[in-house]
């Protein structure tokens, strides 16, 4: 009955959830679960879990595959919030934090970051977030990504769509994007190439198996990709915020 907890969090102050994730940390266990039970149960005054709990889409694909873009047409079309895992990341080098320079260096070798770092920002973006529909975009990378999203957050996502491009027409668009990206550059493209393939083809795999995974073909123009796009999310229904 209480599947996804920690997304709730909107509601548990920051103070509590700090608390919430030290006995995570401590005993081993998704203690957002605990506190979901104790104090959301509807029978007491709390608010149902399926109408509070945020409906998840990771966006996946290769390195220029189109995640961003498309991600921006289902923002203004369906009016999800956009959190882009890499934006998360490249934020953390901006503002000098005590992990930016970890960062930076393995996303210039185009590697990925460990999973710690990358939860944490994306957890943190959703408790403070209002939202109650998000694209998780570039997430997750591997399957250490995958186990340590579920084990903090609590829950899976509700869908995964792969926009499923070739490696050649991929490696033009990187390369011609032209947004100073210090990634953009056909070294560390052909490493982002092998990881896909390697870490985050497995993840792929494993939501396919669930019946969770919508694969789209990412070849074409923004306009056509964006058509076999709207029939995934015009046919959902979303829980309602109240
Ligand atoms: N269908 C398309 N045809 C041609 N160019 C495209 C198409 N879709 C996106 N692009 C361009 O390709 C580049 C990469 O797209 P985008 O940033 O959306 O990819 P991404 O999957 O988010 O990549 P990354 O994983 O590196 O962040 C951008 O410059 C974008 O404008
Ligand atoms: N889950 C993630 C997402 C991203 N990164 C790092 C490594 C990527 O090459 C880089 C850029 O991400 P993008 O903007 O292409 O989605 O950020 C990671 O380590 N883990
Ligand atoms: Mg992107």
């Amino acid at each position: 009955m209480w599947r996804r907890v920690a997304s709730l969090s909107p509601l548990v102050s920051s103070s509590k959830s700090r608390l919430l994730n030290q006995v995570q940390v401590a005993y081993g266990f998704n203690a957002w679960q605990m506190f979901s039970t104790q104090v959301l149960n509807p029978a007491e005054g709390g608010v149902s879990d399926s109408r509070r709990t945020p409906f998840v889409t990771f966006v996946l694909g290769g390195p220029g595959s189109g995640k961003g873009t498309q991600c921006t047409r289902i923002v203004e079309t369906f009016g999800f919030t956009h959190l882009s895992a890499g934006d998360l990341l490249r934020r953390e080098i901006s503002s000098n934090s005590e992990n930016g320079s970890m960062i930076l260096s393995t996303i210039k070798e185009g590697k990925i970051v460990p999973s710690v770092v990358t939860v944490q920002l994306i957890q943190k973006a959703i408790e403070t977030s209002d939202s109650n529909r998000f694209l998780i975009d570039g997430f997750p990378r591997t399957e250490e990504n995958r186990i340590a999203y579920e084990r903090v957050i609590g829950a899976e996502p509700d869908i995964v769509l792969f926009f499923d491009c070739p490696e050649e027409e991929m490696v033009k668009r990187v390369l011609n994007r032209n947004q100073g990206r210090i990634d953009d550059n056909i070294d560390t493209v052909k490493e982002r190439l092998k990881v896909f393939a390697e870490l985050n083809l497995p993840v792929i795999k494993h939501y396919s198996k669930k019946g969770k995974l919508y694969k789209i073909d990412g070849t074409g123009s923004e306009d056509e990709i964006f058509e076999r796009v709207r029939p995934v999310f015009a046919a959902l229904r979303y829980p309602v915020l109240l």
